[in-house]
Formats: structure tokens, C-alpha cells, sequence
């Protein structure tokens, strides 16, 4: 069995980028991902320009007196277009441009109007302070974005404070979705009690379009090799990637993995990894393929640890290993050697730490342990149980807004 490390490595090493590429305006490029580097233009800030409401003035003037004749003002937009000259400042406010004769601002509220026009320093700052320098945050030519980048709603900000109106993006990837399996019915729908509704395909649905790909949602199929290699053919024709639940175990019903060998070509199947040991991964001609367990945690777990890697690369973004943390159990968790393990978690910050504990009974088929928890608890396939103050990784499940 490929350890989870071995299985990502394999995709990764399988999966190329994308080749086709769109331009498209700022105003609709969050999520997508950079098919080109973005290079300044500008130099931020692109003027000396005053960090605070107050008075600009010439440093080596304090060496004679702290007041200082008052002779004209710049205002954001409204730059003073004269000289100062010994004794002199000037009435400045955040971010308007700070004039060649002046070196230093002090703020506002460490002067004081001795008469219209005349300003007593009361507080002398230190030369040079209180300006923002030309290019100090950014300077024309700099790489602010490579290849491969996924735009975050702060990185629009800046591509418009760079003045970038458009950018070059992979096409979004497409990602086909569809549930397998007879005892599955449509929520909504009448239900005998051998049937369950199938919860997968929605947990995927959204998972996938929040890591910005274009989902094709092809509903439920029947545990019927004819209907599920049909339905495969028709995914592989529309989209670049497939992702499916269920049927891909041992049971005289899973027929994903044989319908897989049969119309394309299983790269690997099993996982040393707990949830989700059977997840496969192959393709059908240029459409890749993840067979995700049908455990509605193994579905979950599987398509975040294996799937989200590939799927990335496949989108065109740099990959990047999920980030993980370290907390201290606050309580033993069990667990045998053989397999990784991806526990659910309740991360806490308690008394100075993170700390965790267990999100509850840990059956794959329990979904409520991931609406319980808030982190998986990542523990290494050689190690066993841990104790109580023993300190693991976690990794949040829901990744922080950057
Ligand atoms: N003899 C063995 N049996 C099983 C093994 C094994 O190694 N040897 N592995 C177990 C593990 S681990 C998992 S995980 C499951 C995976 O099985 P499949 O991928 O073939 O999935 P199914 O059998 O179709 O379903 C498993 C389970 O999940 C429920 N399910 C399926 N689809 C959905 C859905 N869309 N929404 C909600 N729930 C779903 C299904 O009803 C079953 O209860 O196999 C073990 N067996
Ligand atoms: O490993 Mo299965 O995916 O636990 O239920």
C-alpha cells in the first residue's frame, strides 16, 4: 500500500499544468490562478508622501528653533509646489507628497499654534521621520506574483493598487462529479429504510467549487457497470478531472475501479491511510480520475489529504502542502501502527496552547465527527497511540481567510 506522501507524489509527478490561458479583469479573477507572473509597473509608494497629518520641515532648522513659519500646504491630491526655506514648514496630511524641501513630519498633536502661521514643535521627532519613501514597499520591475498563484481577495487589492486592470488566468479547471451506489436517494426525496441520502456528492459539490473550479454535477448512478462506464465516458468528455464516491472497495457491487481498467487506466489503488484506504487514482485518457471511498468521512478525508493536491496542480496553481500546527492532546487517542491516521479533532487555546481533544466516535461513516470537530489530527502511519500530553500536528478544517 503507497503511504499518503508516496500517493501525492505520484499524482504530482503524473499531473502537468494547464496550457489554456484567458485575460480577464481583476474585478472577476478571485480564486483564479496567475498563468503568468505579475510584474510592478510602479514603484509603491511612487512619491515620498507623509504618513501623518501634521507639519513637513527641514530637519537641520531644529538645530536653531522649534518654531517654524508655516507657508503652505499639501493636501492628498493637492500637492505644494514651492521650496521651504530655513524656519519654514508646511501644513501636510497622510499620504499627500512630501515636497524635495521637506525631510521630516512631525504630527499634529505634538505642535502647537503659537500665532497664525507660526508652529512650535513641542515634540521633536527624529530626521527623516513620519515619510514614506518612494519604492520602499515595492520598486518597478519587482515580481509581485509568480506563475501558479491563486488570487486571494487582498492580492486584487493590490493588483489594483499596482494599477493592473486585467490578468492572464488558467481556464478554470472542470471538475465532474457524480455519487455511485443503489441504497442512494436525492435528499428531498421519499426514502425506504434500506436507502440513505447520498450526502457526498454535496459535501464534494462545495468543497470543489471553494477551491475555485467549475463543478459538473452528473447526479447519482446506479450500481450498474453499463450506466457508471457510460457515465464515465460522458464525464471524461467534458471535463479534466473526475471525481466520484463509492464503489471503489472490494464488495461484489463496486465496479468503479473495473470500469476505470477497463475504458482508461488505474494508476493506484489503496492508500496506507485512515479514513480512506481504497481511493483510487487513474484516468481516462486526459481526464484524471479520483475514486473517492463511499464513507461519507473517508469521501471528505480522502479528497482533501489525495485529491486537493492534484486537483491544484491540475489548475495550475503552485503547490503547496497544507498547513499544519502543533497542539497538545488533551486526552489519549488510540490508534495502531500501519496506517496514517486523520482523526477528528476539537482544537482549543487553552490556558497558553492549543490543545486537542477528540471530536467523538471516529467511524468513517459518521459525518457529525467532522461537523464536531474543527481540525483533523494528522498521526504518522509507524506511530501508535498517543497519551495525553503528547504533542501532535492538526490541521485546521477550514482554512484561514488569508
Ligand atoms: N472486505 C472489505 N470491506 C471493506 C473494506 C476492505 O478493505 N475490505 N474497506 C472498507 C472501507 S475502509 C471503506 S471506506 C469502504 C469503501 O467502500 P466503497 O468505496 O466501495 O463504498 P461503498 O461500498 O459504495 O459505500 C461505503 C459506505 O458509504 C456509504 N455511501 C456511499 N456513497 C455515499 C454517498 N454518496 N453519500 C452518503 N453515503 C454514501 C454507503 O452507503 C456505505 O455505507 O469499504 C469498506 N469495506
Ligand atoms: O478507510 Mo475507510 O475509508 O475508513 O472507511
Amino acid at each position: 500500500m503507497l503511504s499518503v506522501q508516496d500517493a501525492v507524489e505520484h499524482m504530482l509527478d503524473k499531473i502537468q499544468a494547464p496550457t489554456k490561458t484567458t485575460t480577464i479583469a481583476i474585478e472577476q479573477a478571485v480564486d483564479r490562478v496567475l498563468a503568468a507572473p505579475v510584474q510592478s509597473t510602479v514603484n509603491v509608494p511612487s512619491y515620498n508622501n507623509s504618513a501623518m497629518d501634521g507639519f513637513g520641515y527641514r530637519a537641520q532648522d531644529m538645530e536653531e528653533n522649534t518654531s517654524l513659519r508655516c507657508v503652505g500646504e499639501s493636501l492628498a491630491g493637492h500637492p505644494f509646489t514651492g521650496e521651504l526655506s530655513a524656519g519654514e514648514c508646511i501644513r501636510i496630511m497622510t499620504g499627500a507628497q512630501v515636497p524635495a524641501s521637506v525631510d521630516t513630519v512631525v504630527p499634529q498633536e505634538n505642535t502647537q499654534t503659537l500665532e497664525p502661521n507660526l508652529i512650535q514643535i513641542n515634540s521633536v521627532p527624529k530626521p527623516g521621520a513620519n515619510i514614506r519613501l518612494l519604492g520602499e514597499e515595492l520598486q518597478e520591475g519587482d515580481t509581485v506574483y509568480p506563475t501558479g498563484h491563486r488570487l486571494t481577495p487582498v492580492d486584487i487589492g493590490m493588483l489594483a493598487s499596482l494599477g493592473v486592470a486585467q490578468v492572464k488566468v488558467f481556464m478554470p479547471l472542470k471538475v465532474a462529479v457524480f455519487s455511485t451506489g443503489d441504497e442512494l436517494v436525492l435528499p428531498g426525496q421519499a426514502k425506504q429504510d434500506f436507502q440513505i441520502y447520498d450526502s457526498n456528492r454535496y459535501v464534494l459539490h462545495a468543497m470543489l467549487e471553494r477551491m475555485g473550479f467549475e463543478v459538473l454535477n452528473l447526479g447519482l448512478v446506479a450500481d450498474d457497470p453499463a450506466l457508471i462506464e457510460a457515465t464515465f465516458r460522458d464525464a471524461a468528455k467534458q471535463a479534466d478531472a473526475i471525481v466520484c464516491s463509492g464503489g471503489v472497495s472490494v464488495g461484489d457491487a463496486d465496479y468503479t475501479k473495473d470500469v476505470i481498467n477497463k475504458i482508461g487506466e488505474v494508476g493506484f489503488w489503496k492508500v496506507a491511510m485512515k479514513p480512506g484506504k481504497p481511493f483510487a487514482f487513474g484516468h481516462i485518457e486526459n481526464t484524471w480520475f479520483f475514486g473517492l471511498p463511499g464513507n461519507p468521512v473517508s469521501a471528505t478525508v480522502t479528497l482533501m489529504q489525495l485529491a486537493e493536491p492534484a486537483l491544484r496542480k491540475l489548475s495550475g496553481e503552485q503547490y503547496t502542502p497544507a498547513l499544519t500546527m502543533s497542539a497538545v492532546a488533551g486526552e489519549a487517542l488510540r490508534k495502531r501502527p500501519g496506517r496514517a491516521d486523520f482523526q477528528r479533532g476539537i482544537l482549543r487555546y487553552e490556558k497558553g496552547e492549543n490543545r486537542v481533544y477528540s471530536a467523538g466516535p471516529q467511524g468513517s461513516g459518521m459525518l457529525s465527527s467532522l461537523v464536531q470537530g474543527n481540525c483533523l489530527i494528522c498521526l504518522s502511519a509507524e506511530q501508535g497511540s498517543v497519551e495525553a500530553g503528547d504533542t501532535v500536528r492538526v490541521q485546521l478544517l477550514q482554512a484561514p481567510v488569508k
